[in-house]
């Protein structure tokens, strides 16, 4: 079985008495990109400072790279890199002069610094403009050499706190890409927060989905659906006539008539669908187009949400 490089267990944490987090748990595995997602005041910083070790919890237990980040921190923080949501770059400095300032902080060599700042600069496509001062970039270059700065040392896990927040979509797809890159070629974890439900969906191989400081849950986007949203639903087109009736297969739980030639079907797996489209076909249905019609991450993350409103959770 894989090490979780990361595991948390009833993770709670109170500012002044007031619970910004509440029995958090959850695990990370090595090489994956875990989201944390939630409205404002989730609890999702909190769970990075605590997890760096920038402060101890009120309770709960944490394990990071074997590690416990209450006490040991300054070791732990040797292997970790943070973007924090207001990255700290100096204007005034260029690329490559911000990236040895942080490399020397970060205990590397000057012939260290300098291999690992042009490494950076070239996965980061900043090259061409590595001797300009940052001031003069664009937000989306900005941030691609925040990141660069959070991966000066190598980290084994990266937490980046809304990567995105401010890019514009081109910008946004880069850092997407650059975040994708980063486990597939380092095998790097990526603790990801986001308020950005499609950015999630595209890159996160587990998500924990919180509000006011609790877990609604945790999982994929397969599994949340199956726990949330069961069944698939299909959509179907037919030619020239739909069939007077839909057959009634065991696993189809609901039919709806779109309009005269479309009906959405709810079957409970994909296990049923070659039966109905016999079924459909002998009853002499003409099927022109069936499309399976998955459920966005973003619908799942509302119904978690509204129920946790309407306190059904
Ligand atoms: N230093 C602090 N002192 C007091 N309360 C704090 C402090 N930091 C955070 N909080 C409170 O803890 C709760 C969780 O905040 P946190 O910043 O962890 O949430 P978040 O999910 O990161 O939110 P956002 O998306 O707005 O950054 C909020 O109610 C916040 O007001």
């Amino acid at each position: 079985m894989i090490e979780p490089v990361i595991e948390v267990t009833q993770l709670t944490h109170q500012y002044n008495g007031h619970a910004a987090l509440d029995q958090l748990s959850f695990s990370a595995q090595k090489g994956t990109v875990v989201g944390l997602l939630g409205p404002n005041g989730a609890g999702k910083t909190t769970t990075v400072r605590l997890l760096n070790g920038l402060f101890p919890p009120t309770s709960g237990q944490m394990r990071v790279l074997g590690f416990d980040p209450a006490r040991q921190g300054g070791e732990l923080r040797r292997r970790t890199g943070v973007l924090t949501e207001t990255p700290a770059l100096y204007e005034r400095l260029t690329a490559r002069q911000n990236l040895a300032f942080f490399g020397t902080l970060c205990g590397l060599s000057a012939a260290e610094v300098s291999a690992r700042a042009q490494e950076l600069l070239d996965f980061f496509e900043l090259r061409e403009r590595a001797n300009d001062r940052v001031q003069t970039y664009s937000k989306g270059m900005k941030q691609r050499l925040a990141i660069a700065r959070a991966l000066l040392n190598r980290p084994q896990i990266l937490f980046l706190d809304e990567p995105t927040s401010g890019l514009d979509p081109e910008a946004s797809q880069q850092v997407h890409e650059l975040i994708a890159n980063i486990r597939d070629q380092d095998g790097q974890t990526v603790i990801l927060c986001t308020h950005n439900l499609f950015e999630a969906e595209r890159l996160c191989d587990k998500m924990g989905i919180l509000n006011r400081g609790r877990l609604l849950d945790f999982g994929s986007l397969t599994e949340l659906r199956q726990r949330h949203a069961p069944g698939l639903w299909l959509q179907v087109r037919f030619y020239q006539s739909a069939p007077a009736a839909i057959p009634s297969i065991s696993g189809l739980m609901e039919a709806v008539m779109e309009n005269e030639l479309t009906w959405r079907l709810k079957v409970s797996e994909e296990a049923v669908v070659p039966a109905l489209v016999s079924q459909m076909a002998a009853s002499g249905a003409q099927i022109l187009s069936l499309q399976p019609q998955s459920l966005s991450l973003e619908d799942v993350y509302f119904k978690l949400q509204n129920a946790q409103k309407e306190g059904v959770q």
